[in-house]
């Protein structure tokens, strides 16, 4: 009788005697090559939609957007950079036309300043993106901003002032550029939501409101508008060390002016925005860009929504006693 260790190695013996002397080696290997085939064909299939596209990226003029439009540029892009502060965007095509870091044909961008809190002002720009290259193929709704307060302090501009940047203007913008997509057959439209768009957190109600009709919207455009080949991404990313806390609104609509904790333990925004370029190269629908635990906390909201409410009650009351709100 063989004693359990000897049992074991045999076992190991035989188990690699099966491999070695049956096709299961080279079944593995072949399917591994297949796999690593089928990534490279993604990734060149990907940096040829990229190429020669017509690209408008709103919120340029830092954090994701800034960092998108560095590697858009990378690969090709024929870009539109929106935001409202001018002078930032010149000195990001400055330094994008500079910079020799690439070896493919780039194309000196455009821009456009305007305001998405102001509809007026997204039918211009619009029209004036529109001139830029002739066209749009693929138009990346990244500007927004955050929020920080309790549902009962807040003023119901300071909700208006969140939806209006994240919400309204991003779909006026859309809107407005859609029917030459739709002439065209052509198009793709990405929106740049956050995990903040699939589950609500505590003293975050505009934001998280903002996001989460963010998602309903392009959800729904992209049934509408599969039938003219448009595609829609969706992109939920968890924290950024960007501008965007430091930039927030708080309950009486003044700036929050701090940097938090999770901010400037979130991913770098050059890290992200390879991210999206790859989304938006696979033509992906819907992607979380997020660590282990919020996308989790994304599948608890849906499977066990009774244990996701009390973890979010916790998180409140803890929140609350530590800053006094
Ligand atoms: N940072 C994070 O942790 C996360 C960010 N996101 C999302 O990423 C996107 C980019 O944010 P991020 O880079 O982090 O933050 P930043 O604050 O660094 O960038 C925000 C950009 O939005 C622009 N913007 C803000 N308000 C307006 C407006 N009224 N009209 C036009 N442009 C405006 C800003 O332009 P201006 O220079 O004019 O202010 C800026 O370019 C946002 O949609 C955000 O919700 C999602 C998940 C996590
Ligand atoms: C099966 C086990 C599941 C365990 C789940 C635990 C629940 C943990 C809760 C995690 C909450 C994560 C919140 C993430 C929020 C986030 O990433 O937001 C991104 C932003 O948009 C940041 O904006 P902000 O202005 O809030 O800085």
């Amino acid at each position: 009788m063989a004693s359990p260790a000897n049992r074991k190695s045999l076992l190991k013996v035989k188990a690699m005697d099966f491999i070695t002397s049956t096709a299961i080696l080279p079944l593995l290997f072949g399917c591994l090559g297949i796999f690593g085939l089928f990534r490279l064909l993604q990734w060149v299939r990907g940096k040829a939609y990229l190429r020669n596209a017509v690209v408008v990226i709103t919120g340029a003029t830092s954090g994701l957007g800034r960092e998108c439009a560095k590697v858009f540029y990378a690969v090709g892009a024929k870009l539109v950079l929106c935001g409202r502060n001018g002078e930032a965007l010149e000195e990001l095509i400055r330094e994008l036309t500079a910079s020799h870091a690439t070896k493919v044909q780039t194309h000196k961008p455009y821009m456009v300043t305007f305001d998405l809190t102001d509809p007026g002002a997204i039918v211009a720009a619009a029209a004036e993106i529109l001139q830029c290259f002739g066209c749009v193929d693929i138009l990346v709704n990244n500007a927004g901003i955050s929020y920080r307060g309790a549902i009962v302090d807040t003023t119901v501009d300071v909700d208006k002032r969140v939806m209006e940047t994240n919400y309204f203007g991003p779909i006026a913008l859309t809107k407005a550029l859609l029917p030459s997509m739709i002439k065209r057959r052509q198009g793709h439209i990405v929106a740049i939501s956050s995990i903040q768009g699939k589950i609500s957190i505590p003293f975050r109600s505009a934001y998280a409101a903002s996001k989460h009709a963010t998602q309903a919207f392009f959800d729904c455009l992209r049934a509408e508008m599969e039938q003219y080949e448009i595609e829609v991404t969706v992109i939920s990313p968890g924290y950024i060390h960007t501008n965007l806390s430091v930039n927030a609104i708080t309950a009486d609509g003044s700036r929050y002016g701090v940097t938090d904790k999770t901010t400037v333990q979130g991913r770098s925004p050059v890290e992200v925005a390879q991210d999206v370029l790859a989304a938006v190269g696979k033509k992906k629908k819907d992607v979380i860009l997020a660590d282990v635990l919020p996308s989790l906390a994304v599948y608890l909201r849906t499977l066990a929504p009774g244990l996701f409410f009390s973890l979010m009650a916790s998180r409140a009351r803890k929140e609350r006693k530590s800053k006094n709100v």
